[in-house]
């Protein structure tokens, strides 16, 4: 289980009725709580749509039980080292922020002060229980993504710079953000004072729907270090509270607030999308589209994901809410498909002198992309004091020449211990593996923390030591055999280069919001040649605010409204697709009012549109539409479709081998890669991309990618 979801209804606030109460639980006649949602069908009242879910709470449900339900169980395997992401999603208004961070009240305390309350009294048992031998520390990093950029929370505003922080993938996977602060907190009361500071920080603006509406997602991030000895234990919860999707309709938001709003929805949309490529099994999940959604890493991230969908019970929010439980019932579907998740936890070289085993061996880091656990399974008996009767992979082995003993990395984050000389020959020598090979034992985070309790008074510190030194090498000495090489280290070149790249995209954004504008664009192109037809309208729509009024951009969008509405007059519809972003309805019904249509910025619309006239390539519409030849960008004059250096060019595409395509002008590895990837997924071996006119039509091989590899080829003197 890596996903679970679910469902909150928020009970009726003041000027609402109960006569406009839409979406309830289904009733169990058996008096066990339910977990179906009921809402109407919009076309048919008679009809009703169920949705079901991990648990579902209705509007009476208060605080405590909904943390103690869903959230205290999975302290426990917090401290067992696995992370626990709890995110709240849902439309503006419908309660998330009051379910994460909730009121001032003790009873009103969301889950965010909760599961920090939880965490300091877990910590002091465990440090009680250890006789002090183990130790826990508490730090925090709280986070805001707003307009797309990312900005610490524990940092004064002054501070901020206008591109935020970057993003940073590190080599086992994870992004992380670059600079982000940290901050120990000792105590509930750290915690409240450094919580209620930041929140001040936090972007939010009035809404007419919501007072207090969140226009970011705010991600709190609780890093617990438990250390025993030598050992350290990390792992990281992490409480998000997303920005609503808006309908811009109901909320009356002004130009500023139409972007801001046009962010929040991009962003939830892409994470819908991604929702549904891992739910489809594919291979390309649009993570990198947003910011939010690599932030989240849905489906890849380890431990365990708990997602609140939080819903009005209103029928004013019918559409929204049907298009909230869509996704997250797709959500769900993660949840099936993704049933292993990984479970880290790291440890550091331990010294020879306490060590019951002189056996040479690699500092330990924990395997990557291994997939051998049920976390839900193993948290659900974890918290059940149950055994856990499924293996683990907790380490693997890795070569670590270029960088001594001490700096233990794991997939969680870096031990970050002050540099110490090898405390053992064989920690800095890489050359002896263990070559014991015995039973496989399994090592499990609680076997081992049963054994380190030194409650157990047979057993002497040292006596327990070697005992999860033995255990450790038993596993070493087996996964020599078996483990995949883990992934590569990002040399520090590459990790420059990849933060410059970051942070010259981000400087490039800065203040052009046209940019965004036009990747909507490019994002709608593609959906729609892929002939995902609601998908490209929802992005043409996003796309409306950054070009308002276009008339071309418009009759595109009524054009796809007509096509989707007939196929649904041919289909057999038994789920509603989510609605429509508003914003295009919003603005065309302002430019109706007002009788004028908005300024217009033509040529930035032209220029992005210009080689996607429908069916038409780019060749055949700068030939055939002389009007649009201001706007289109012509190929370069020698490019000569079927000469030699088409053919080269082609036999290279074609040869699908990505770092020959990455040699190409104007082809970087992200580009190289999906490019290989589509080939990979869209057609079949042996298929080959005959004209420049069909590669041009690859998404994202927009026609003046392929005249700069064109160019390249040409400049570089082969012909
Ligand atoms: N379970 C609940 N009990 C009592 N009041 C609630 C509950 N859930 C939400 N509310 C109230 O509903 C209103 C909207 O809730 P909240 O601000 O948490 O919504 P939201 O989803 O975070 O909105 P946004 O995305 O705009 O930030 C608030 O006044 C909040 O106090």
């Amino acid at each position: 289980m890596s996903v679970r979801v679910v469902a909150r209804i928020r009970p009726l606030l003041e000027k609402e009725f109960d006569r406009d109460t839409i979406v309830r639980p289904a009733s169990n006649d058996d008096g066990r709580s339910s977990t179906v949602v009921k809402i109407p069908n919009p076309r048919n009242e008679s009809e009703e749509f169920s949705f079901t879910f991990n648990g579902v709470y209705d509007q009476p449900t208060t605080q405590e039980e909904l943390f103690t339900a869903e959230v205290a169980p999975h302290l426990k395997s917090l401290f067992l080292g696995l992370d626990v992401t709890i995110f709240a999603y849902g439309v503006t208004g419908t309660g998330k922020t009051h379910t994460m961070r909730g009121g001032l009240k003790l009873a009103d305390r969301g889950v965010i002060p909760r599961l920090l309350s939880g965490v300091f009294r877990r910590a002091k048992k465990i440090t009680k229980d250890s006789d002090s031998e183990t130790t826990v520390t508490v730090a925090l990093s709280y986070y805001e993504i707003y307009n797309d950029k990312v900005f610490d929370l524990l940092e004064p505003v002054e501070k901020r710079t206008p591109s935020g922080l970057s993003l940073r993938a590190e080599a086992n996977g994870k992004t992380v953000v670059a600079g982000l602060s940290e901050r120990p907190c000792h105590d509930l009361k750290d915690f409240e004072q450094l919580y209620i500071e930041a929140n001040t920080n936090r972007v939010t603006a009035a809404t007419k729907l919501n007072a207090h509406s969140s226009r970011s997602h705010a991600i709190l991030r609780v890093k617990v270090t438990q250390t025993t000895g030598d050992m350290i234990r990390e792992s990281t919860a992490s409480a998000i509270d997303l920005a609503g999707s808006e309908d811009n309709r109901r909320t009356d938001n002004g130009k500023e607030r139409l972007v801001e709003s046009a962010a929040i929805n991009k962003s939830l949309f892409v994470l819908s999308q991604c929702i549904d490529a891992i739910a489809r099994g594919e291979r390309r999940i649009p993570f990198r589209e947003s910011k939010m959604t690599r932030i989240l890493s849905l489906g890849q991230n380890n431990g365990i994901t708990i997602m609140i969908l939080n819903l009005a019970p209103l029928r004013s929010y019918h559409l929204d809410t049907l298009s909230s439980l869509n996704v997250s019932s797709r959500a769900k579907r993660i949840e099936v498909r993704e049933i292993e998740n990984e479970i880290v936890y790291k440890q550091q070289p331990r010294s020879a002198a306490n060590s019951g085993s002189n056996i040479a061996r690699q500092p330990l880091r924990p395997l990557a992309n291994s997939h051998n656990i049920n976390a839900g399974a193993a948290a659900a008996a974890a918290a059940a004091g149950k055994p856990v009767d499924r293996p683990v992979k907790a380490f693997s082995v890795y070569t670590d020449k270029a960088k001594p003993a001490p700096t233990a990395r794991s997939a969680n984050t870096a031990v970050k211990r002050s540099p110490q000389p090898p405390k053992r020959p064989s920690d800095s020598d890489s050359g002896s593996r263990p070559s014991k090979i015995t039973r496989p034992e399994l090592v499990r985070p609680t076997a081992i923390s049963r054994q380190l309790k030194p409650s157990q008074p047979s057993m002497s510190a040292d006596q327990i030591e070697a005992m999860v030194e033995k255990k450790v090498s038993e596993i070493l000495a087996a996964r020599t055999q078996s483990a995949p090489p883990p992934p590569p280290e990002l040399s520090d070149e590459v990790q420059r280069r990849l933060e410059a790249l970051e942070r010259r995209i981000d400087d490039e954004r800065r203040d052009d919001t046209r940019s965004e504008g036009l990747r909507f664009l490019l994002m709608a192109r593609q959906h729609k040649e892929h002939g995902e037809n609601s998908s490209a309208l929802k992005m043409y729509e996003m796309a409306l605010p950054y070009f308002p009024g276009q008339t071309k951009l418009l009759s595109k969008i009524e054009k796809l409204k007509a096509c989707i509405a007939a196929d649904r007059e041919n289909e057999d519809i038994d789920t509603i697709e989510p609605k429509a972003d508003p914003v295009a309805q919003m603005i065309e019904q302002k430019v109706k009012k007002s009788g004028r249509l908005p300024e217009v910025d033509d040529d930035a619309y032209n220029v992005a549109e210009a080689d996607d006239d429908d069916d038409e390539s780019y060749v055949g519409k700068s030939k055939k539409k002389g009007k649009k030849s201001r706007a289109v960008k012509k190929a370069p004059e020698s490019v000569i479709e079927d000469g030699p250096i088409s053919q080269t060019l082609l036999d290279i595409i074609n040869s699908r081998d990505l770092s020959t395509i990455m040699g190409l002008q104007g082809l970087g590895p992200k580009k190289a890669r999906d490019l290989v990837q589509y080939l990979d997924t869209q057609s079949e071996d042996g298929d080959r991309i005959e004209t420049l006119v069909q590669l041009r039509s690859i998404p994202g091989m927009g026609g003046r990618t392929v005249d700069r590899a064109y160019e390249g080829l040409v400049a570089g003197g082969v012909y």
